[in-house]
């Protein structure tokens, strides 16, 4: 094993995901020379189990880098280390191979679950994509019922069941199952809460922890809401304009925080808290 491996792997005992310098440029529409840095060198990590709660204005980079980290976009430079493995470096085959235990999960399930899907195709698609049990027809079945029973929803109650038949609470479930089914390590959730209503916000968290506990699971949780972060995540991540300015615990960063954007930010929440 060569020094750099070594030292890869060494690193992955600690963290489940390392990102460093990560850059990402867009195009600026009806502009072919110029573009607009939105991730301008952001290093985060991720243990093994942990929450991670990305906060910042909107715009900041945020779902940006969810994407990247769960594959659904390339950056422009910058390194992934992910389980000790350099993804940049592997082709695109051994990358999906070597992700297939990150998942994402979406602000909106309405727009996220195809409707002409039923629950149980709809909760079987990764195992489908990801070719898993594909000859073993009873096996695929038994495990969309645990990945429903997993986020609380009676598998015969709901099998058979269509997006638009449910509320918005219980699609928000049913994405979690999906992301669950192929047992990840890492779950990208990027706004899983903004379309639900307070009561249903806590709820949809607490499953999230629960699932975290029972099967070791990380979060990379991206949100607006930094009041749902207490509690829920262990470390904060603050962004400001493609940048990481501040790190602590969430109430490190809410009652003492250091980094004027961050200082700015929590007085601007205060404010239209108390409205
Ligand atoms: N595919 C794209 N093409 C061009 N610009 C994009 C693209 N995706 C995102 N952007 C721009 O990149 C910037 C960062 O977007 P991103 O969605 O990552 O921010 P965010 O922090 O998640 O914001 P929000 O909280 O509003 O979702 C924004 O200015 C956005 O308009």
């Amino acid at each position: 094993m060569s020094a750099n491996a070594k030292a890869a792997e060494h690193l992955w005992q600690e963290d489940l995901l390392q990102v460093q310098g990560l850059r990402k440029t867009y195009a600026i529409k009806g502009s072919n020379k110029y573009k607009m840095t939105v991730l301008d060198g952001v290093s985060l990590s991720i243990k093994p189990n942990e929450t991670v709660g990305l906060v910042g204005a909107s715009g900041a980079g945020k779902s940006t880098i969810g994407r990247i980290i769960a594959g659904l976009e390339s950056s422009d430079s910058g390194q992934l280390i992910y389980q000790g493995k350099d993804l940049q470096r592997m082709s695109a085959k051994e990358r999906k191979e070597a992700t297939s235990s990150i998942q994402m999960i979406f602000q909106d399930p309405y727009e996220s679950l195809s409707p002409r899907m039923t629950i149980e195709q709809l909760v079987a698609e990764p195992l489908v994509i990801q070719k898993l049990y594909a000859k073993e027809p009873e096996q695929r079945r038994h495990a969309v019922r645990e990945a429903l029973a997993e986020v609380s929803l009676s598998p015969d109650r709901y099998l058979q069941r269509y997006p638009h038949e449910l509320s918005g609470g219980e699609r928000q479930r049913v994405g979690l199952a999906r992301a669950f089914i192929t047992r990840p390590k890492l779950i990208v959730a990027d706004e899983p809460t903004s379309m639900l209503d307070t009561s249903l916000r806590l709820d949809l968290l607490q499953l999230m922890k629960e699932l975290s506990e029972r099967h070791g699971i990380a979060y990379l949780f991206v949100t607006h809401d930094l009041a749902l972060t207490r509690g829920f995540c262990d470390r904060l991540l603050v962004l400001d304009q493609g940048k990481v300015v501040e790190t602590g615990t969430p109430e490190e960063i809410t009652e003492q925080p250091q980094h004027p954007f961050t200082q700015g930010f929590i007085s601007a929440l205060l404010e239209l808290d108390s409205f």
